[in-house]
């Protein structure tokens, strides 16, 4: 499926419901990400922000509501349905890259695309266009990268697949702040360039910033944030 054949819209999740005992999580909540759109989710630590993100990865199933990442329905789908998904319509970039340290940039970025059965003969040739479109430099293992390079690696490797949509969980605290400003200018630029949508979920307010639009959870549900508002 081309991400254009996807109505513009990478991520649809409505009334949804989750309880982890006692405690509601997610009471009714809605959200869309069209593709091209980036879409930043503010809010305290033990709000949800991960629990959200596992709901749409299918790793956790709603007690109510639909979840639909590319138009299919996530929270119906069986371990294999999911697998799948996830590799076609799903790239992921985590807080601290989670490369493999003894493999190359390219190796890292390449392999994510056989692991998906995505792998054609040009494969180290993508992988190697992505990385230098991102700005990685040519490294024998990822270990020796800077930590901003390790995370335009891992963007390069949520990419290689081109997915619908792009989930970033906390994809820069772990940079200092030049590496956090220039990797999050880089990151904000991928949805219109790669044609996906991205969801990021952080607790930094100057790269929430750059979102086109910024939420937080409340009371289990998502509210509007006025970044100005949000600083002051
Ligand atoms: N398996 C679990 N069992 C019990 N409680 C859980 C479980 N997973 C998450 N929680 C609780 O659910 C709440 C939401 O967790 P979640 O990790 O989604 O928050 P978060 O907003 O991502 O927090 P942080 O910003 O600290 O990463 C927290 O109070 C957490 O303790």
């Amino acid at each position: 499926m081309r991400n254009s054949d996807v109505d513009g819209v990478a991520l649809e999740i409505t009334e949804l419901d989750y309880a982890i005992g006692n405690r509601r999580l997610f009471s009714g909540l809605e959200l869309s990400v069209a593709i091209g759109e980036t879409l930043a989710v503010l809010g305290p630590s033990g709000s949800g922000k991960s629990t959200l993100l596992s709901c749409v990865l299918g790793l956790l199933r709603p007690d109510r509501g639909s979840v639909r990442v590319a138009g299919t329905e996530i929270t119906k789908l069986g371990s294999r349905g999911l697998a799948k998904t996830r590799a076609e319509s799903i790239g992921m970039v985590f807080q601290f890259g989670e490369l493999l340290p003894e493999l190359s940039p390219v190796e890292n970025v390449a392999l994510a695309a056989m692991l998906a059965r995505k792998a054609s003969a040009d494969i180290y040739q993508r992988a190697q266009a992505l990385l230098d479109e991102l700005g990685v430099p040519e490294a024998k293992t990822s270990a020796s990268l800077s930590g901003g390079e390790r995370q335009r690696t891992a963007v390069a490797r949520a990419l290689i697949n081109s997915p619908v949509l792009l989930l970033a969980d906390e994809p820069t605290g772990a940079l200092d702040a030049e590496a956090r400003d220039k990797t999050a200018g880089m990151l904000f630029d991928v949805p219109k360039r790669h044609s996906c949508g991205m969801l990021l979920v952080t607790h930094d307010l100057a790269v929430a910033a750059r979102a086109d639009r910024v939420v937080s959870i409340v009371d289990g549900a998502l509210e509007t944030v006025s970044i100005k508002e949000a600083v002051s």
